[in-house]
């Protein structure tokens, strides 16, 4: 029987695969897209749908795409799926954050090493218990990136750990405020306690759907604010700028590109 799905172009992200290229850059942001797609060779528009702005373009003279996600792990989880469909199998999620760990200050990169499971699509992915780990090369690659970023007033200030991934951003920002905030916050003090990073809302879904289809998912997300440092009476940079997340994953995709041709 025919269905919808079975059009030339992907059901959501309505790409073919000659739009797409083997490595992908995912900003959740659709308006981050063109600022990233600036930094590749010859980049062009070729599908918009939904949360789905895709633009490809060239680095090294290899195909590179940049898809934004839109919020949450569902619609990530789509992007990824689609993404593989049309030949892509290494992805690197750009995002933004809130700091945990007293280490992590606003404008600071984290580099994720994996992330904890706090949303609901892993659920759909991974049995319990396992982890949702980022790929190692990728990871190891924007570790790299990372380091050799010029220096700004920032300086080179970057970490590699565990993230937190949720599913309701006010769960997060005003926890007191919901009926299950003795839940919330016990675990939030948990995470805190085990080291974690900074807390967003799609590393553990794209990571997930990375190891159900054998493709490398890594991320590079951006403190924008660390609330546990104004709390505990240390400076905050308050900043949304990802500029620097921006430089460290295209960076990190021209290394994989090189260390791929090997
Ligand atoms: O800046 P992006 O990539 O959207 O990431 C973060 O920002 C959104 C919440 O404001 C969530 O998507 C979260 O993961
Ligand atoms: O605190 C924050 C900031 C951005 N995105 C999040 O998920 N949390």
């Amino acid at each position: 029987m025919a269905s919808i799905m079975d059009g030339e172009r992907q059901f959501h992200i309505r790409t073919i695969p000659d739009e797409v290229g083997r490595y992908v850059i995912m900003p959740g942001d659709p308006g981050r897209v063109p600022k990233i797609a600036a930094l590749l060779d010859d980049a062009k528009q070729v599908a918009q749908n939904r949360e789905y702005n895709v633009y490809t373009g060239y680095l090294y003279g290899e195909k590179v795409t940049v898809c934004s996600t839109g919020i949450g792990g569902p619609s990530a989880a789509i992007a990824v799926e689609e993404l593989v469909k049309c030949g892509a199998d290494t992805f690197i999620r750009i995002g933004t954050s809130g700091g945990m760990d007293l280490s992590v200050s606003g404008g600071d990169l984290v580099i994720a090493s994996a992330a904890v499971r706090g949303e609901g699509t892993s659920k759909e992915y991974l049995p319990e218990g396992y982890p949702a780990v980022a790929d190692f090369t990728v990871t190891t690659a924007l570790a790299k990136a990372a380091a050799e970023l010029s220096e700004d007033k920032l300086g080179k200030r970057y970490h590699v750990g565990v993230v937190h991934s949720k599913d309701s951003f006010y769960g997060e920002v005003e926890p007191d405020s919901m009926p299950v905030s003795g839940d919330i916050n016990y675990r939030w003090d948990a995470y805190l306690r085990c080291g974690c990073m900074t807390s967003e809302m799609e590393c553990a879904a794209v990571f997930s759907v990375g190891i159900t289809r054998h493709v490398r998912c890594g991320a590079v997300i951006t403190a924008i604010w660390n609330v546990e440092r104004s709390k505990a009476d240390l400076e905050d940079n308050v900043s949304d700028d990802t500029t620097r997340g921006i430089h460290c994953a295209v960076n990190a995709v021209k290394i994989l590109i090189e260390q791929d041709k090997k």
